[in-house]
């Protein structure tokens, strides 16, 4: 079985077609998931990490089955959202690293031991007792990788990580993101982004149109972005 083995995943609530038939089975250490506003990208994240409870098929990482066995998710596969702020709860740096590692079953000593290592290894053990509020957004969203990071999970999904950083803040986490040793799957709008990739899925409107090496992906896709954005009006938007 591949590390990331998603079959026949079908989401639609309310009936509203969302996901339709998705498989994504691979064993790359980088894959990239591309598509347009709408296309159904962050739903699959959220599928992927056990958020969501598929309609039909299933999600296995690691072997896990993310969506049954919560406890096993944690550490087969973490996500970090676009928005930093839907994902943190607690008013400190600490606390908030500290929660998932709680999740996990690790001890108040023991989850400290691993919040302070993690800090310590981005050059931010001062931060511990900081207000999460007081930080800004690129900081805040370093906060919610380091809490990812701190469950050493296989699989670390990245939902638009750039999205709303100025350019050094982007060069930071895309160096932090290169030498992750974990699987990285991205969501991303951008082709280039995942163009040395190992895999890269096409969604649109929540079915796959194309899937495999990005040489072969992203120039099909390229071109029908083009040849949308050409013509394109607001109204197209899928969704
Ligand atoms: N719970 C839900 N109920 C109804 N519709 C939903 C639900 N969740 C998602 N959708 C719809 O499914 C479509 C896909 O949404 P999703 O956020 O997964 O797309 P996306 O590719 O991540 O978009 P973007 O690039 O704009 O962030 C959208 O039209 C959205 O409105």
């Amino acid at each position: 079985m591949p590390l990331i083995d998603a079959r026949n995943i079908t989401y639609a609530p309310d009936g509203v077609p969302v996901l339709t038939d998705v498989d994504l089975r691979s064993d790359g250490r980088r894959i990239g998931v591309v598509g347009r506003n709408g296309s159904g990208k962050t739903s699959l994240a959220r599928v992927l990490a056990g958020l969501i409870v598929p309609d039909g098929g299933e999600v296995r990482i690691a072997g896990a089955a993310v969506a049954r066995d919560r406890k096993a998710a944690l550490s087969a596969v973490g996500i970090l959202f676009q928005n930093p702020d839907h994902q943190i709860i607690f008013p400190t740096v600490e606390e908030e690293i500290a929660f998932g590692l709680g999740q996990m079953g690790l001890s108040g000593p023991e989850a400290r031991e691993k919040v302070m290592a993690v800090l310590d290894r981005f050059g931010k053990a001062h931060w511990a007792e900081a207000a999460i509020h007081r930080l800004s957004q690129g900081q805040r969203q370093l906060v919610c990788l380091m809490s990812v990071l701190a469950m050493r999970p296989r699989v670390i999904l990245l939902d638009e990580p750039f999205a709303g950083l100025d350019i050094p803040t982007s060069m930071h986490l895309f160096r932090v993101l290169d030498d992750v040793d974990a699987t990285l799957v991205q969501i991303t709008h951008d082709p280039a982004m995942v163009a040395g990739y190992d895999h890269v899925l096409w969604l649109d409107a929540g079915k796959v149109a194309a899937q495999g090496a990005p040489q072969a992906v992203l120039p099909v896709f390229e071109a029908r972005m083009t040849e949308l954005g050409a013509g394109d009006d607001l109204s197209d938007l899928a969704g």
